[in-house]
């Protein structure tokens, strides 16, 4: 559906050319709701915005729903962009306008009757829970109200792509968790392919297929939300994550040397990592049965959802005689679930921690 090839995107500015995006390639198929993640200038909204080239790169090419955005004269990227909507971090209402005005924009402008617009908007109004709301103006509403507008004014040109620049950044996190419901309403009502950017790993978690990492203009990492998150290669990518799934071990464990070989004492750290089906599976319990000389001391477990898949991450300390921490090691490998060994440590006292 969008299809970035060696995208570039250098800003003149009074100090020097600002390369913002340096040669981009990703692909974005239809119906998915995919993510892009970095920090503050990683180049996030330069690249969304070369979506309908609200930014026109400076190298490479976009191609959206077959078409090659960057090579579209003025009209013909007018009617392009009918089928990219767009939502803002600051939702970017007409305040002079009543909610069903703003909604009805788009579709005054391309001259629609009154009556067809009539058609068009209160179905929107109804889609984000609006109903009661379309008189009042955007001061008279919430934040969580101003993007439910921002949202059906967006989908009142049928668009097939929506663009979501931090669409939620300005939101509490209850009000985020319903936008984003929304969101991933809509996505699957009417097929529509969305792009979200953000700098939380919280909202990919939530509602991607799909998630690019990008750091410094470049494409750091990207897969499924599923791959990322259980198996990160890049330290951007790592450090996202760990601000979601804090795997810290418990004081008795921490600062202590991990060492790669067994030791006296010490225990074997293991990090479990649960996907799908697996997460509800008695791994645990089987593995205790089978080794009860097996010393087995959970030392942090979090159970969540990606998208709607469950999602368990577990560190757990084994201590015994090698052999057996071994076998029963081995057996993690037969079951469904990623094993990682951390290393060997010894408990110590943490009265000082
Ligand atoms: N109009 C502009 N002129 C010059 N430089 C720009 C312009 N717009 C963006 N930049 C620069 O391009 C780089 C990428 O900016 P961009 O806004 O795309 O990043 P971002 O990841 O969206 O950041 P943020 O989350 O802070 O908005 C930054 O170094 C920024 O300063």
């Amino acid at each position: 559906m969008i299809k970035f090839s060696k995208v570039e995107k250098t800003y003149a500015s009074p100090a020097g050319p600002v390369p913002a995006l340096k040669g981009i390639d990703l692909e974005i198929a239809k119906g998915e709701i995919f993510g892009i993640i970095g920090l503050s200038g990683a180049g996030k909204s330069t690249l969304v915005r070369c979506i309908n080239m609200l930014e026109r790169p400076t190298g490479g090419k976009v191609i959206v729903d077959g078409q090659d955005m960057t090579a579209l004269s003025d009209s013909e990227l007018r009617a392009a962009r009918k089928d990219i909507g767009m939502i803002f971090q600051h939702f970017n209402l007409l305040s002079s306008a009543t909610v069903y005005e703003n909604i009805a924009f788009p579709l005054k402008l391309s001259g629609k009757s009154d009556r067809e617009i009539k058609e068009k908007v209160e179905p929107l109004l109804k889609l984000v829970g609006l109903e009661t709301k379309a008189g009042q103006y955007p001061s008279q509403l919430s934040g969580g109200q101003k993007q439910r507008v921002g949202i059906a004014r967006a989908l009142a040109s049928e668009p097939k792509v929506l663009l979501c620049d931090e669409a939620t950044s300005a939101l509490d996190p209850q009000t985020t968790k319903a936008i984003l419901e929304l969101i991933r309403d809509i996505n699957k009502k009417l097929q529509l392919t969305v792009v979200v950017i953000t700098h939380e790993m919280q909202v990919i978690k939530d509602i991607c297929d799909k998630v690019a990492v990008i750091d410094k203009g470049v494409i750091a990492e990207q897969g499924t939300v599923l791959e990322v998150f259980t198996n990160p290669q890049q330290p951007i990518t790592k450090e996202f994550i760990s601000v979601l799934l804090s795997n810290e071990l418990p004081a008795a464990f921490r600062g202590g040397n991990i060492s790669q070989e067994p030791a006296e004492d010490a225990y074997l750290l293991l990090r479990l990592t649960f996907i799908g089906e697996s997460a509800d599976d008695p791994v645990i319990a089987d593995m205790i049965r089978k080794f009860p000389e097996v010393e087995t001391t959970l030392l942090f477990g979090n159970l969540d959802h990606i998208k709607y898949t469950p999602f368990g991450r577990m560190i757990i300390g084994l201590k015994g005689e090698t052999a057996q921490v071994q076998a029963a090691l081995d057996y993690f490998k037969t079951r469904e679930l990623k094993e990682e060994v951390i290393g060997y440590v010894k408990r110590h006292d943490s009265t000082s921690d």
